[in-house]
């Protein structure tokens, strides 16, 4: 095919091209310059990521690929396990396709199987499944030359949630968060930077591995949660507003220890790809 659909797509800011291809044949294995080329927000269309839509039985990159498989792209064309707020605009999408009814649907992802429900608000909520909480303990982030002692959160892709004072401190924007020690994440971190702003309500910024700081993150928020309320010793169940820099989201972190994400997502452009664009692939 010379041509192929796509579309644009973000929950709370944390934008997306979204890639159909429902029986895998359109992009074949998906090059990482193509999506690098793809969310360049000067020369291609412009995201931190790309969704790309299989159906569960005609993917091959993991064994249960649910009904749908989110094969989610960084910006830099790196591949991650999960994304949170992806996996509600995948979602929407398949609701707005005329490809799922109202019902849950399972979307398979490299992190595993999770449960998305369309609630009647128009939010969608993810079962964000079980954290981990590595043994790292001593973890430091640092940025620009300031430090922050970070927790270590799994949420299917890592994390370092650092909590700081003001959002706005020297450090906290920068291209790239480092961390000590080194080998703490062997294959890359999100950084989260927290600010309480009262009772089970926090603030955040966040650095993405594969596509620098971005409006959003929710594995991030997940992190960010389980990480405030650890700290807090709240009982679970618990549920906290998080505060992004592209709107907000509800996190619950529920009694059998899932972590229920939910928040908006919005489609807000489409169109036709021609691949004699794609320079030099
Ligand atoms: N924006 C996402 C996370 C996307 C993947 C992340 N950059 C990684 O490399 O782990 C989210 O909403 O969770």
């Amino acid at each position: 095919m010379s041509t192929f659909p796509w579309l644009k797509g973000h929950g709370t800011e944390n934008d997306f091209v979204i890639l159909p291809d429902p029986d895998g044949s359109v992009h074949g294995a998906l090059d990482a310059s193509v999506v690098r080329f793809l969310c360049d927000r000067h020369a291609g269309l412009g995201a931190d990521g790309v969704l790309r839509v299989i159906q569960g039985d005609k993917q091959s990159y993991v064994e249960d690929g649910g009904d749908w498989f989110m094969d989610y792209r960084n910006a830099d064309g790196s591949i991650a396990e999960m994304c949170g707020n992806g996996i509600r605009v995948f979602v929407k999408y398949l609701a707005e396709a005329g490809l799922i009814d109202g019902k849950p649907v399972r979307i398979g992802t490299r992190a595993g199987v999770k449960e998305v429900a369309q609630n009647d608000d128009g939010t969608l909520t993810a079962d964000m499944g079980e954290p981990k909480l590595p043994d790292a303990a001593g973890i430091v982030v640092d940025a620009n030359g300031h430090q922050w002692p970070a927790v270590h959160v799994d949420m299917g892709n890592p994390h370092a949630v650092a909590f700081v004072d003001d959002l706005n401190e020297p450090g906290t924007l920068c291209d790239q968060p480092t961390w000590s020690p080194a080998d703490a994440f062997p294959h890359g971190v999100n950084v989260e930077f927290v600010v309480r702003r009262g009772p089970r309500d926090v603030q955040m910024r966040v650095h993405e591995r594969g596509a620098g700081e971005t409006r959003s993150c929710g594995t991030g928020t997940c992190a960010v949660t389980v990480a405030a309320a650890r700290q807090a010793r709240d009982e679970r169940p618990v549920t906290y507003r998080v505060g992004v820099p592209g709107g907000e989201v509800s996190v619950t972190w529920r009694a059998d220890n899932h972590l229920e994400l939910t928040g908006p997502a919005v489609l807000h452009a489409r169109g036709e790809f021609d691949r004699a664009w794609l320079p030099g692939i």
